[in-house]
Parts: C-alpha cells; sequence; structure tokens
C-alpha cells in the first residue's frame, strides 16, 4: 500500500500543435510540500490542472487520493483544495461573507473564522475583497482553497506579486497547513521559496521532468564542489575550486597567519543548478503563455 498522495506516469498534453505536457512523471507523498519550478511555458500550470481535475489529458495515468481526477466524484473534489493565478472573489461581499459563502459548497468544512484568522485576514474580516490589497486578496484566494478542508492544495504561483514581508508571512502560512498534515503541490518562479517551503522540487522544461529531489540536493547540487574566495594583501581577488575547502581555508590561515581577507566558502546555489537544468535554449525570453 503506497502512502502517495499522487501518481502521474507518461503524463501528455497538447494544445494544437504545441506538446505542452511531454511525458512528465511524479510521485508526491503524503504531507509533503512538494515544489514545482520550471521556465515560462514549461508546462507546470497545465499539469497542477490536470491533477486537479480542471483539464483533461492526452495520455498517461494519473491518480490523485487514490482516484483518476478525470473521472472523479464530487466527494473527491471536496479533499483537493485549489489556488489559481488571478483567482477572482465576489467584490460586493466582505472576506468573513466570502468565506463563510464558499464553505457551505462543502460536507465538512472547516470552521470560516479560524481559516480567515489562519490566514492572517481577521482585522479585514469586514472589509469588501474589492477594498483588500493584491497580497490581501491572495490570502483570501487561499483561505477559499482551504475552507473545504482539504488533504491536497495546489497553489499555481501564489506569491507572485507579494511583497517580501507579504511573502514571509505567507510562507508561515503554508508550513502551518503542513503541519496539520495538508499535503501542498505548488508551482513558483522564486527559488528562494521553493528552498525555503519544498521538501522535494521538480523541475520542469520543455513538457518533461528534467530533475528531482530534495532542494539542497538537486541535481548532484549536495556533491557539488566548493569554492574558496579570498583576497591577497595586494588586494587581488583569488579563488580556488577544491572538494577539501576545510583544507583550503587551514592552509590560507596558515599563510596569512590569521584573518584571511574577505573569505567566503561557496557552492553552487538552487539558481545556479536551476538555470544549468533549463540550459541555455530556455533563457532566450518567455515565450506567449496562451
Ligand atoms: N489553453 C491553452 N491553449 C493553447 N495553448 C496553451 C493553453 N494553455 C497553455 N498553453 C501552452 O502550453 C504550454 C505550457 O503552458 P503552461 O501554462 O502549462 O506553462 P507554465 O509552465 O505554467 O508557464 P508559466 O510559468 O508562464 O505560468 C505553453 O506553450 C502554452 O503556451
Amino acid at each position: 500500500m503506497t502512502d502517495d498522495v499522487v501518481n502521474v506516469r507518461g503524463l501528455r498534453k497538447r494544445y494544437g500543435d504545441v506538446d505542452a505536457v511531454n511525458g512528465v512523471d511524479l510521485d508526491i507523498r503524503r504531507g509533503e510540500v512538494f515544489g514545482i519550478l520550471g521556465p515560462n511555458g514549461a508546462g507546470k500550470s497545465t499539469t497542477v490542472e490536470i491533477l486537479q481535475g480542471h483539464r483533461r489529458r492526452d495520455g498517461g495515468d494519473v491518480t490523485v487520493l487514490g482516484q483518476d481526477p478525470g473521472r472523479a466524484s464530487r466527494a473527491w473534489q471536496a479533499r483537493v483544495g485549489i489556488v489559481w493565478q488571478d483567482e477572482s472573489a465576489p467584490a460586493e461581499l466582505t472576506v468573513a461573507e466570502t468565506v463563510r459563502h464558499f464553505a457551505r459548497y462543502y460536507p465538512a468544512p472547516r470552521d470560516p473564522d479560524e481559516v480567515v484568522e489562519l490566514v492572517g485576514l481577521t482585522a479585514k474580516a469586514d472589509a469588501r475583497t474589492k477594498e483588500l490589497s493584491g497580497g490581501q486578496r491572495r490570502r483570501l484566494d487561499v483561505a477559499l482553497g482551504v475552507i473545504g478542508g482539504p488533504e491536497l492544495l495546489l497553489l499555481d504561483e501564489p506569491t507572485t506579486g507579494f511583497d517580501p514581508a507579504a511573502r514571509r508571512q505567507f510562507w508561515s502560512l503554508i508550513r502551518s497547513l503542513a503541519a496539520e498534515g495538508t499535503t501542498i503541490i505548488l508551482t513558483t518562479h522564486y527559488l528562494e521559496e521553493a528552498e525555503a517551503l519544498a521538501d522535494r522540487l521538480a523541475v520542469i522544461a520543455a513538457g518533461r521532468v528534467v530533475a528531482e529531489g530534495a532542494p539542497a540536493s538537486l541535481a548532484g547540487r549536495a556533491q557539488a564542489r566548493a569554492t574558496v574566495h579570498w583576497a591577497e594583501p595586494d588586494g587581488t581577488a583569488r579563488s580556488e575550486e577544491t572538494d577539501t575547502p576545510t583544507r583550503t581555508v587551514a592552509a590560507l590561515a596558515a599563510r596569512f597567519d590569521g584573518e584571511i581577507p574577505e573569505l567566503r566558502v561557496t557552492r553552487p546555489t538552487l539558481e545556479d543548478v536551476y538555470l544549468r537544468l533549463i540550459g541555455p535554449t530556455q533563457l532566450t525570453g518567455p515565450e506567449d503563455k496562451r
């Protein structure tokens, strides 16, 4: 018996002559925060839409919470929460009214006041949704995604347009949902966000998974050589790639007889490995999306 919430094998989706998803495999475990990265047009949103049953696939096998999303029941739909890009709540209702309104669609909803509190909108509970800032509106979208008490929450680029403080607050919201046992799948273009939140990541490029793993070890990152940087007494910047940075630093410390000027030891960042994975052809610019 597997404890996977999502199993995808050979997923394919074609729009006209565009292979949007071209053989994606994914296994996502219960309770995991799973990040999907990839350049514009890579097939991330299409994949997430298929997982939610919003879009039909052209090929492959997909199981989400034990069912095929293409043929899922209403009861199954209540177990999957979703936060789309550019969601819009009814403009004239207040935050509290909107959340209570959406709660009625679910057989076993969470407490609306508790959900408003969870997303940090208690102070805005009586504000009309049209009076909310972009970040506050996004929090309301998340509230609507979780009001049904989903086992699986799908978030497509949830923090686009957030200021840095709002993004941090959103991260703690995601962490508290994960701590409650919700499985979370999110797409993002923010590598820092992927690194902060995801237990595992998949990088999708041109409709395929090109790498998968924990952020710290993705694409051999954990085994990558370190680079030791320092400055010579005349100010010349120097660096050396090495498998044994401690030994290099010790040798430098002996040579400098104490503090090593401008000493830094670096390893490839997630952005370094990501850019290498997606390859130069993906860096020519964002393609037209729809
Ligand atoms: N409804 C549609 N009709 C036709 N083509 C589409 C449609 N939706 C997506 N596509 C195309 O499918 C490909 C994958 O799009 P998708 O939205 O899944 O990418 P994405 O990885 O989510 O991109 P982004 O990071 O820009 O949101 C793109 O080439 C896009 O132009």
